[in-house]
């Protein structure tokens, strides 16, 4: 997909998956800014994309994502340096939960809010440039599973956040009076250099997902990064981005599980009218009888009409 001089900003792209998706957008003609808390390794990145594809087209900016003032002067020194309004933000920057559990919530979580608001209101049309424009929140599959000790939960917490802020903040009313989509990618485990820096986090990663070739390649977060920016129409989804097998989409209405649930609440009140929960067995009972329900259902349907 071309770029065509279209001004972008990512931020946590001194390196790793931020820098991927930088130079992929200077590789498709577009302009970015690379913005991090990393000065001398944001430099150095933004340097050697700089003799690849012009001076003109890519630039560093330091940002502390958790810092609104800070953010605030990333997306106006931007406009400023490129003569032209931002369209679209990458999300990007991240910690993991070593970080200590403050920190990880603040960059992971709080620093997304104060992306996604400031873009809704540079880019809307309420307060903004009025071109509208999209914002790509880079969440991950944890924010979809629980993880297996204390330690970790504040990581797989703050990314089930940023689904959620996701899903609630690309909805069709705030599309429909800013001009402005949110997206989030979910990947899974990726090789960035981070890999090799926790040998005892490497190992027992490896072994969880069955060695490196259930690894993602930073390349294929890029081919998410493209596909959510081709797809000129989805809104408030998450591109889910698993090793070896397509990518798809999680569905923003998950209201669907929410009425199939309480549908069986209410038949399950019927059979235990004094019950005040239904507990985990009585809905596994449930989702197996409604599958044998519907397994039945097709075969007689198939058996009447062919
Ligand atoms: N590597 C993996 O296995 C996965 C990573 N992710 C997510 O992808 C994103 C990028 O991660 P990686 O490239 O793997 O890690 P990385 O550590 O290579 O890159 C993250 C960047 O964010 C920057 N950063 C940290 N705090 C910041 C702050 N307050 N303000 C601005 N920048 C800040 C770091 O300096 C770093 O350059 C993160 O949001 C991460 O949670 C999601 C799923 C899997
Ligand atoms: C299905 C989970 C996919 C998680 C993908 C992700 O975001 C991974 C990020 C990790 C890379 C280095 C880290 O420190 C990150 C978190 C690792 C959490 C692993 C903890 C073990 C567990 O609780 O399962």
């Amino acid at each position: 997909m071309s770029f065509s001089n279209k001004v972008f900003i990512v931020t946590g792209s001194a390196r790793g998956v931020g820098a991927g998706i930088a130079e992929n957008i200077l590789q498709n003609g577009g302009r970015v800014t690379i913005s991090d808390v990393l000065n001398e390794v944001g430099l150095a990145t933004t340097d050697r994309l700089a003799k690849l594809y012009g001076t003109e087209k890519v630039t560093f900016i330091h940002c502390d994502v958790t810092n609104q003032q800070s953010f605030e002067s990333l997306w106006s020194e931007t406009e400023k340096i490129f003569g032209s309004p931002v369209q679209v933000l990458v999300n990007n920057a991240g910690v993991f939960h070593n970080a200590g559990w403050e920190k990880c919530i603040d960059i992971n979580l709080k620093g997304l809010m104060i992306g996604n608001y400031l873009a809704l209101d540079r880019m809307g049309k309420t307060k903004g440039h009025g071109l509208g424009g999209q914002v790509i929140n880079v969440a991950s599959l944890a924010g979809f599973v629980a993880g297996s000790d204390a330690i970790s939960s504040p990581y797989f917490a703050s990314k089930a956040g940023v689904i959620s802020l996701t899903k609630s903040i690309g909805n069709d009313l705030t599309l429909r009076t800013e001009g402005v989509r949110v997206n989030a990618i979910c990947m899974g485990y990726t090789d960035t250099g981070l890999f090799n820096k926790n040998k005892q986090l490497n190992d027992q990663i490896l072994e969880e997902v069955g060695g490196t070739k259930n690894l993602l390649p930073v390349s294929r977060i890029v081919d998410a990064f493209q596909v959510l920016m081709s797809n000129g129409k989805v809104n408030g989804r998450s591109l889910c981005v698993m090793a070896n097998i397509p990518m798809w989409y999680y569905p923003r209405h998950d209201r669907q599980e929410i009425i199939f649930w309480a549908c069986g609440a209410k038949l399950f009140k019927r059979l235990r009218p004094n019950a005040m929960v239904m507990e985990p067995w009585h809905q596994a009972v449930f989702f197996i009888g409604f599958q044998l329900f519907l397994f039945i259902a097709l075969q007689t349907l198939w058996r009447i009409f062919f």
